[in-house]
């Protein structure tokens, strides 16, 4: 179709709704003069409601909040867009809140369509002013004008299918039953009389409820997700949680999908704002993105930052001074290995600097440690290579040599950056702000990035937040909470057991990758790692592909890539385990014809784009589609990926083993239905 005719078809949808809009709203006119308890503007206000249930929406007037005395609010009503608590008032709009029975009455809602597994960020206050137009919020609530009220519902992204607000509406019909002889009872809105021309529509305003009409079917719903969780994941999100409390649970059982509810759900009972942290710089975007579409009222009171950047941002705002140089930095460390390490027992262990290098920033300058006694005596959690005291002098000579290399340079590496950040926060511990921080992959972060993390809620209620999965570590080393003294007792470490991301066949081979690595997950337990999880039942596929040259390997690939159905690359990945691969098969692709994102530039929208970046990079996302050419080789160290454990002779090589297996098993689980495992293999 033209653009032409496309634009006519538009015009004439608007000219029906438009005719359809102007008889509902008469009828509901002549329905709401019914209630015959309040002005002339609330019944306006009821009549434009009135008007919303003959577009799939339900009203429910004059509720018994029999669960709470303080609870009061004139009707509930249930749409598309989710279930609204609606306060309305003939006054002006208020400076400060004081809607205690609203905010009562919304509590009551919640918690009655919390056991329909619906979560709080589909419940909404609204205050209604007749008479008046504006479009404001006070804390969580909404307030609205007589005019606004209409639009603003029908505009809603949806979130419920029509057999959702059916059950949704019974249920609360139920547990809050009307008072009898309510003015007005739900029934259909009376069949229309012909529209006069000039008949006045008081403050009504077709053509805004037109528009948002329009609007509202045009937006694809919203994820299932957004709205439905299971009942138990819904009571995380709602729950009191003393001090600071942890969600973990094994790759794929809704972790993230939680934090983002309680994110959402913190910033509506507060008014202060909430600091959701990552370690990896490219989630922030994509979590921002879907916070937006569930919960768009509070999403700019939930600040998505990676650790770094907002450290950063941190300094600079109390001003302190900081040079984060990461080439110069890495510079000073080769200086230091060339005069001190080289030479030194060290290399016999392993001669690779890299090894060493990650044992200062992970086990030294992750943890915070200053002197050569803490070092000596600290356990090395996760690291592999058995260091003596003499050992550990000699790391400590190199690490020494190392930050006065670099504070010649008179720069910072990422470390410092925390730990100054650290010093500072503990020093002042004014604003931020923040009524809540909430860390997702926390096992991706330093004892230090964690201590700083604390030091910015401390213990209070619902202040502190860990979510994540000691089998998903990526980066080498490790720590507990206790060492950050950060205590978790009792029903604040909550853990997550049913995966509803990958199908069986995905989650099996993943699993097998990590099976003989048993872990020491944050909390000092000791986990096999071939864990029990409960599955939802969904099929899926895993390919296997073995060439005997890259070249025909690669040629597989493409025809996969090219054979996937028409849209399906905005939802498929091609994850590799280094840099340089992804500049690789950057190359390829594009060659190919295949549009390609690179995941750093990724947000959550869907783009017509294969996503391509790292193991890494892919950590806490999922895609339908994942690809993983030459899984087994992990290009630079010629080591075995998808090995089993304990076949590489040294200990470190062990360790590095062990890390890429993890990477792989990240990767892997990234998958939902589909996941392509490429070989090459000259035998
Ligand atoms: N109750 C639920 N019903 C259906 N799907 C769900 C439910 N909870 C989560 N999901 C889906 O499960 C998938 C995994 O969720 P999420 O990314 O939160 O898991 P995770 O535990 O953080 O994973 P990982 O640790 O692997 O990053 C997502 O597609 C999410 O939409």
């Amino acid at each position: 179709m033209g653009a032409g005719g496309a634009a006519s078809q538009r015009t004439q949808e608007a000219r029906r709704q438009e005719r359809l809009l102007r008889e509902q709203w008469q009828a509901a006119r002549r329905q709401a003069l019914r209630w015959d308890t309040v002005g002339e503007g609330e019944q306006r206000v009821l009549a434009q409601l009135l008007v919303l249930t003959a577009r799939g929406w339900r009203l429910l007037v004059d509720r018994r909040w029999s669960r709470t005395r303080t609870a009061d609010a004139h009707m509930l009503l249930v749409g598309p867009g989710g279930v609204f608590v609606v306060d309305v008032t003939a006054g002006r709009e208020p400076a400060e809140g004081h809607a205690p029975g609203l905010l009562a009455a919304t509590k009551a809602a919640e918690s009655a369509v919390a056991s329909l597994g619906m979560s709080p960020v589909a419940v909404q206050p609204v205050r209604v002013f007749a008479g008046q137009r504006f479009d404001a919020s006070l804390g969580r609530i909404r307030l609205l004008g007589e005019h606004e009220i209409g639009p603003v519902l029908l505009s809603q992204r949806h979130r419920l299918r029509a057999e959702s607000v059916r059950a949704i509406a019974d249920h609360l019909e139920r547990v809050f039953p009307g008072y009898a002889g309510s003015a007005i009872d739900q029934q259909p809105v009376p069949a229309p009389e012909p529209h006069r021309p000039g008949s006045p529509d008081g403050l009504f305003d077709l053509e805004g409820l037109r528009d948002a009409a329009l609007e509202g079917a045009r937006r694809a719903p919203i994820e299932q997700w957004m709205t439905f969780l299971h009942p138990d994941q819904v009571a995380l999100v709602r729950r009191n949680w003393s001090g600071p409390a942890r969600i973990s649970g094994p790759a794929g059982t809704g972790k993230t999908v939680v934090a983002l509810h309680r994110a959402a759900h913190l910033a509506r009972r507060t008014t202060g704002r909430i600091l959701y942290v990552t370690f990896a710089n490219n989630l922030p975007r994509v979590q921002s993105t879907f916070l937006k579409a569930m919960a768009p009222a509070v999403a700019d009171r939930v600040d998505f930052r990676s650790l770094h950047s907002w450290a950063q941002e941190f300094l600079q705002d109390r001003g302190v001074p900081v040079r984060l140089h990461g080439d110069k930095a890495e510079t000073a460390f080769s200086l230091a290995w060339k005069n001190v390490g080289r030479a030194s027992r060290l290399a016999a262990l392993d001669p690779a600097p890299t090894y060493w290098h990650e044992e200062i920033d992970y086990v030294i300058k992750g943890r915070g440690l200053t002197r050569f006694e803490e070092y000596a005596a600290v356990p090395r959690r996760r690291r592999r290579a058995s260091l003596h005291r003499t050992h550990r002098r000699s790391v400590w000579e190199l690490y020494e040599a190392y930050e006065a290399l670099r504070g010649e340079r008179g720069v910072h590496d990422f470390n410092d950056v925390l730990s100054l950040a650290l010093a500072e926060a503990s020093r002042r511990r004014e604003g931020p702000p923040y009524a809540a921080v909430i860390v997702d992959e926390v096992q991706d972060l330093t004892l230090v990035g964690v201590r700083l993390l604390h030091a910015l809620v401390g213990d209070v209620p619902n202040g502190l937040l860990l979510v994540g999965d000691g089998q998903q570590t990526v980066y080498p080393g490790g720590f507990r909470l206790t060492d950050a003294g950060i205590d978790i007792r009792g029903d604040r470490g909550q853990v997550l057991r049913t995966n509803y991301r990958n199908s069986k066949q995905i989650l099996d081979a993943a699993l097998t990758v990590v099976a003989d690595d048993a872990f020491e997950d944050l909390d000092g337990l000791r986990t096999s790692g071939r864990r029990d999880v409960d599955l939802t039942y969904h099929d899926g596929d895993v390919v296997r592909v073995t060439r005997p040259t890259a070249e025909a390997h690669d040629r597989d690939l493409l025809d996969a890539l090219r054979s996937l159905p028409e849209g399906a690359r905005a939802d498929t990945a091609l994850l590799c385990p280094s840099m340089r691969a992804v500049g690789h098969y950057q190359r390829l692709l594009t060659q190919a014809g295949i549009p390609v994102c690179q995941l750093e530039h990724y947000d959550g929208r869907a783009v017509d784009a294969v996503k391509l970046g790292t193991y890494r990079r892919a950590k806490g996302l999922e895609f339908k589609n994942v690809f993983l050419p030459r899984h087994d080789t992990v290009s630079g160290h010629g080591t075995p990926a998808g090995t089993p454990a304990g076949t590489e002779t040294s200990e470190t090589a062990r360790e590095r083993a062990e890390l890429l297996r993890s990477r792989l098993f990240v990767a892997m689980t990234r998958a939902r239905d589909l996941l392509w495992l490429g070989s090459v293999t000259t035998r």
